[in-house]
C-alpha cells in the first residue's frame, strides 16, 4: 500500500493541463472499438479505468496501439469477436455498465469481471433495460460477474429510474445496434458525453425535451479527436484554490461541458473568482482555459447541494465535503445516497476521515451537514482504495494544522496518476 505524506500549505499557484476526461475517454475508446477505421485519440485519459476499457476493446477484436503522442484504435467495423477470456473491467463501473450495452447485441457469450470493489456495485440497473431489449444477462445477486448471452435486440422506450449517465449510455449503445428506434427519458439530465460522442462517430440521435431517440442499425466511422482535460480531476485543485487568499490557478484545455460544469458555479459561490479566458467546441464538447483566484464568499448561510445539483456534482462531492469545514459558510449535501455505492461508501469514508481530522458534522443516510469555520488537525487517512477519497483528503490536508498521512494513495491512479506530483508542484509550504 502506498503512503503519501501531505504537509500544510500556505498557497497554491501555477498552471496545468489536465489529462483527458475519464468519461469522454471511455466513450471514445468504446465507440472507436466498434467503428470502422482507425481512430486517433490525443490526450486520452492516463487513468487506469479508461485503460481497462481499451484492454476490453482489444479482447473484443479491436487493435489498440499507444503511439506516444496519441492512442490509435482500429475498430472491428461493427462486429465484435468472441473474447477468449473474461472481460476485465478492473475498478471501473463505467466500463462494466456501458460495455454491457455495447456488446449485448453481438452473438457471443461474454463474461464481465472486476475487482472486489466493482463486484460490490449494483448491476441490476443495466440488466433491467437490456433484458427488456431481449438480452439474456446473468448476474450474481445483482452484481458482477456478469454473463451476457448476446444476440439481436429490439428497441425499447425506457424511463431511467435513477439519474445515471452510465445506464443511459448502456441503453443508447444497445439502441444504436438494435432493431427499431430506442427512446429514453431522464427526469434529471445527466452528463451528455455519450450523445456528443455518438454524433461525432457519425450516428444520428435526437433529443426532444428530456427524451432521447436513437435508430438502430447505424454504422460508426473513425474520428481524430483530442480529449478535453478532466474537470473532475481539476476539481481537486479548484477546491484547493479556495483554501488560500492568494491562490492563482490556470487550467488550460479543460472540458467545460455544461452538464459537468456545475462545479464552477459552486466554486464561485464559495468565493472563487473564475475567469473563463477562452472556450471552443470540439466534437460537441466545450473546451477552454480558466483562471481561478480566491476571494470572499457572498454566501449568507451554508452552501446547499441537493436534488439535480447533487447528481451533477456526484464525483466532486468527496472533495467539496473535505474542504467544507474550512469554508466560513459550511455545507449541506443531501440526496446523495448514490455516493454509498461508488468505488466505496463515500459518505462513510468522508465521515470517518473528517472525524479523524477532528471535524464536527452530522451524517445522514443520503449526505452530510458540515458546519464551517473549523480548524482540523493532521491524521492518518484511509482512502478505502477509492481514488476520489485519497485525493479529496490530500486537499483537506493542505489547511490542517499538522501533517496528514494518506494510506492507499495509489488509488489516485484509477483516474489521475499524476495527482500527487501536480499537488507538490502547485502548493507552496
Ligand atoms: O457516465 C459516466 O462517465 C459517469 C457517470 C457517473 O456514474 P453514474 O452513471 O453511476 O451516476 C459518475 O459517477 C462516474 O464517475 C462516471
Ligand atoms: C464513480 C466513478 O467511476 P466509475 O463508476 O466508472 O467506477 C468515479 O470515477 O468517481
Amino acid at each position: 500500500m502506498a503512503i503519501e505524506k501531505v504537509l500544510p500549505a500556505s498557497s497554491l499557484q501555477g498552471s496545468l493541463v489536465l489529462p483527458g476526461d475519464k468519461s469522454i475517454s471511455h466513450r471514445y475508446g468504446m465507440l472507436a472499438g466498434l467503428a470502422e477505421g482507425t481512430t486517433r485519440l490525443s490526450n486520452f485519459s492516463t487513468g487506469a479505468d479508461p485503460h481497462s476499457t481499451l484492454a476490453c476493446m482489444a479482447a473484443l477484436g479491436a487493435t489498440v496501439e499507444n503511439k506516444g503522442t496519441h492512442i490509435e484504435v482500429t475498430g472491428v467495423g461493427g462486429e465484435f469477436q468472441q473474447p477468449d477470456a473474461p472481460l476485465d473491467c478492473g475498478n471501473s463501473g463505467s466500463t462494466m455498465r456501458m460495455l454491457s450495452g455495447l456488446i449485448a447485441p453481438h452473438p457471443h457469450t461474454f463474461t464481465l469481471i472486476g475487482d472486489h470493489s466493482l463486484t460490490l456495485r449494483p448491476m441490476e440497473r443495466i440488466r433491467r433495460p437490456l433484458s427488456a431489449m431481449g438480452a439474456r444477462m446473468e448476474l450474481v445477486d445483482g452484481h458482477a460477474p456478469i454473463t451476457i448471452y448476446g444476440g439481436p435486440l429490439a428497441a425499447i422506450d425506457f424511463e431511467t429510474p435513477i439519474p445515471s449517465a452510465q445506464v443511459k449510455t448502456a441503453v443508447l449503445f444497445a439502441g444504436l445496434q438494435a432493431q427499431g428506434t430506442t427512446s429514453l427519458s431522464e427526469a434529471i439530465r445527466t452528463r451528455d458525453h455519450s450523445e456528443h460522442a455518438l454524433r461525432a462517430f457519425g450516428a444520428t440521435l435526437t433529443r426532444e425535451n428530456n427524451r432521447l431517440s436513437i435508430a438502430g442499425g447505424q454504422k460508426l466511422h473513425a474520428i481524430d479527436a483530442t480529449v478535453p482535460g478532466d474537470l473532475s480531476s481539476a476539481a481537486f485543485f479548484l477546491c484547493a484554490a479556495l483554501l488560500f487568499p492568494d491562490s492563482n490557478l490556470i487550467l488550460d484545455s479543460l472540458g467545460m461541458n455544461p452538464t459537468r460544469s456545475a462545479l464552477l458555479d459552486v466554486v464561485t459561490a464559495l468565493g472563487g473568482k473564475v475567469r473563463i479566458l477562452n472556450v471552443e467546441e470540439t466534437h460537441g464538447e466545450m473546451v477552454g482555459t480558466i483562471q481561478v483566484n480566491a476571494g470572499p464568499s457572498s454566501l449568507r448561510g451554508p452552501l446547499e447541494i441537493r436534488g439535480a445539483l447533487t447528481a451533477q456534482l456526484i464525483d466532486e462531492l468527496p472533495v467539496l465535503a473535505a474542504i467544507a469545514p474550512y469554508m466560513p459558510s459550511g455545507m449541506i449535501i443531501r440526496d446523495a445516497k448514490e455516493l454509498r455505492i461508488k468505488e466505496s461508501d463515500r459518505i462513510d469514508l468522508v465521515a470517518r476521515n473528517l472525524r479523524a481530522m477532528g471535524a464536527t458534522f452530522t451524517e445522514f443516510e443520503d449526505g452530510l451537514e458540515i458546519p464551517g469555520g473549523q480548524t482540523l488537525h493532521g491524521a492518518t487517512i484511509d482512502s478505502g482504495s477509492d481514488h476520489r477519497i485519497a485525493m479529496a483528503f490530500a486537499i483537506a490536508a493542505l489547511r490542517a494544522t499538522s501533517e496528514n498521512t494518506i494510506e492507499g494513495a495509489e488509488a489516485a491512479a484509477i483516474s489521475f496518476p499524476e495527482f500527487f506530483t501536480h499537488l507538490k508542484t502547485l502548493c507552496k509550504n
